[in-house]
Parts: structure tokens; sequence; C-alpha cells
């Protein structure tokens, strides 16, 4: 509610005369809280949904967190990226101090709580501290806030981009454990706004001026690394693209599930206002074939075998 809040603010800046009207949407991903979203069925939980309104004519648009829409994009619509793109890095937050030290992390205990159902996170987690006891966590930003307070962990991982738009980190800031992108690498797309229509024209007209062209393009670079190694989102792929001083970097993980091998790969190119969105994608299928040609579709292929056991 708080992004859709923020893009209404916009749009009713752009487009005075606008009518907007908010229609909100429960997804399979809010409603079943008590599963890991691996469990739940696949990609799309938080957007299977409201895709179908988009496509009823039940809404005109959507706000998504990018990191939730699937790499593939349905026939007949269009993702339009909005920035400017909140922090992309996960912040460990934790009752007790936590500290990273020579690429470890170490927490008060011998082997710490540590909350998350992300399989990225877990895996880059146990690489950092291979003593900790992954715990499972699902629910909405406030509710695994609570259930840290009440005891269950020693400390929990989310995005910072939902704690800072929820204003919960200045309360919590003794608590808060910042992990830089080269250390823990984001999801692809973290951070960032994905506002959905149907493909077409008005709707690309009024939503013009909230696009990001940066913000697009270095999120395409990341969601199409992912989308080339044909992993859906829940997989433990990372990806964090940077543009600046006229080249795009595009940094890469593939890892397993116990954080033991690791795949990371790293491309740049060239990048001036005139570069395109198809050479993002470039990009991101180059930093693919690297990790494919280390062995990433072998990870790949354990994971879900993993998975489905
Ligand atoms: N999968 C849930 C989800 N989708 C987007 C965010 C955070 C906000 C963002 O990345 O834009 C979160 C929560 C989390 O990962 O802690």
């Amino acid at each position: 509610m708080i992004q859709t809040n923020w893009i209404i603010e916009r749009l009713r800046h752009h487009w005075p005369t606008l009518e907007i009207r908010v229609q909100q949407i429960h997804t399979t991903g809010d409603k079943v809280t008590h599963l890991p979203l691996t469990r739940i069925g696949g990609d799309g939980v938080f957007v299977t949904e409201i895709e179908r309104a988009l496509r009823a004519g039940e809404i005109d648009l959507a706000v998504h967190s990018l990191k939730d829409l699937p790499t593939a994009q349905p026939e007949g619509l269009r993702v339009v990226v909005t920035g400017p793109r909140e922090d992309v890095r996960d912040v460990l937050i934790s009752r007790e101090p936590f500290a990273l030290k020579d690429g470890r992390l170490q927490g008060g205990k011998e082997r710490p709580r540590i909350g998350t159902c992300s399989l990225r996170r877990t895996a880059q987690i146990l690489h950092l501290c291979p003593e900790a006891e992954i715990v499972p966590l699902r629910g909405n930003v406030d509710t695994r806030l609570r259930k840290l307070e009440a005891g269950a962990y020693d400390a929990i991982l989310l995005a910072s981009a939902g704690l800072h738009r929820l204003q919960a980190h200045q309360a919590l800031a003794e608590k808060l454990l910042y992990l830089p992108v080269e250390t823990l690498v984001p999801a692809p797309g973290q951070g960032a706004l994905g506002l959905e229509i149907r493909d077409e024209p008005a709707w690309c007209d009024i939503l013009r001026p909230l696009q990001d062209m940066t913000v697009q393009a270095t999120t395409t670079a990341e969601r199409m690394f992912m989308r080339h190694l044909g992993a859906g989102c829940y997989l433990p792929v990372a990806a964090h693209a940077l543009l600046q001083n006229e080249q795009m970097t595009l940094s890469g993980l593939v890892t397993s599930l116990d954080g033991r091998k690791r795949i990371t790969v790293q491309a740049a190119l060239p990048w001036t206002t005139q570069s395109t969105i198809e050479r993002a994608e470039q990009l991101g299928i180059q930093v693919a074939q690297l990790a494919l040609k280390q062995g990433a579709g072998e990870i790949i292929a354990e994971v879900q075998m993993e998975r489905e056991r």
C-alpha cells in the first residue's frame, strides 16, 4: 500500500485530472504465510491474481515489487520500471549485535538462529556463517519483526527496501547490519518497483513520466541473467547491476543451498545515454553464459532435485 500510494502521488502530479481508485488484491503469497514461497507453487505467487485482474480490465495498473515479478513477461502485458531504486541491500536485524569480519558473519552465539525462507539468503548466509541454523520465517515485514522480538530467532534477514518504505529502520538502527552487495548479493530487481499495464498505447503514455531508464536498464540486466539460467525467482541466484562511469557492470551469483559451491561472475559493457534496453539484456545473457560455462546449470539442477525431495 505504501508503494501504491507513492505511485499515486506521482501520477497525480503528472496527470492532475486522472481519476484514481485503489483496489487492494490479496494474492496467494499474501494469504498463505505458513509455507515457504518455494513450497506454495512456483513463480508469481504475489502476481498471478493481480495479472488476472489486469487482463480482465478490473484494474488498469498494478504496482509490484519488481523482485516478485517472474522474469518471463506474459503476452499482452508490459512492465514499466520506475525509480529511484530503494536501497538494494539485504539487512540483518538482530537482538544482540552481529559483525562482519574477514568475510565471516559473527553473532553472539556459537550457533546463531537466523530467520529467512529465501534460498538465496540461506545459501549466502551459510557461506558467511557455516555454523548458523537457518529457521523458516515468512509473513509481511511487521510480522517478521514481531517474531524476532518474540525470541524465536537471534537474527532475521530482510530487504532493506521494505524496512525503509515502512520507515521502520530509524527505530531499529542499533539492531541493523547492512550487508554490502558484494557480501550478500541481492535478488534481481530488489528495491525497484514494476508498474504493470495492459500493453496499450494510452497507458504507456500515462506511465512515461514515471519510467526510469537507468533503473529499467540495470534491473533488466539482472533479470535477464536469472531468466537465461532458466531459474525461477525462488532459487539461490542473485544479481546486481551498476551503471556508472559510462559503463554497466553486472555481477551474478549461483550457489548451492549449503553455500559451499559458489559461482560468481561479472562482466561490463560501455554504456551511454543512447544505449538501449536490448544492450542490457545482452549483458545479462553474457554473464549467464559465463556462469553456465562454470557449471551453474549443474548447481541449479541439484537445487531443484533437493527441493523436490
Ligand atoms: N518476497 C517478498 C518481498 N518482495 C519485495 C520485498 C522487499 C522490497 C523490495 O525488494 O523491493 C520483499 C520482502 C523481503 O524480501 O524482505
